[in-house]
């Protein structure tokens, strides 16, 4: 029997005050190059989840948050090529720092209701409905 081994990532929704997301632009040269995401990553091996999305935020970012600022909001579940991506979404509002874009090749901030308009993986397209009823 071949054992279910998932992809385990880990994603924030970054709010502002007004209401908005950050989205980050995936760099050439990675799968699924120029989608825009919501920044986070793989969890590592020995990671808490929330460990993890604290470690990306930094790394990504440059910005400092607390597990206790990450509230789980939903997940997502997605066939990628011979993986099976699970992606757990927390909404972040609370962070240290201004967001940079040190891996993506941009930052922007939109409403749930314009992600629509931009390219995303096609694991977070159901993630959009979610966070505009939620935000
Ligand atoms: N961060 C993020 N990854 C997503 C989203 N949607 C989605 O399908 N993914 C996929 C893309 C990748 O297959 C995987 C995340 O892996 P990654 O390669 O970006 O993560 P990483 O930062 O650990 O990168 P690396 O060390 O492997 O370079 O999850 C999303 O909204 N945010």
């Amino acid at each position: 029997m071949t054992r279910f081994s998932p992809l385990l990532v880990v994603a924030a929704a970054l709010v502002d005050r007004d209401g908005r997301v950050l989205l980050q632009q995936r760099p050439p040269g990675k799968p699924m190059a120029e989608l825009w995401e919501f920044p986070g990553g793989k969890v590592e091996p020995d990671e808490t989840p929330e460990a993890a999305l604290v470690r990306e935020l930094e790394e990504e970012l440059g910005i400092r948050t607390h597990r206790s600022c990450l509230a789980p909001a939903t997940f997502a579940s997605e066939t990628l090529g011979d993986r099976h991506l699970l992606l757990l979404l927390y909404v972040c509002r609370k962070w240290e720092g201004v967001p940079q874009a040190r891996h993506a090749t941009a930052l922007t901030w939109v409403r749930p209701a314009q992600m629509y308009a931009l390219p995303m993986p096609p694991a977070d397209l159901p993630l959009i409905g979610l966070l505009d009823a939620m935000l």
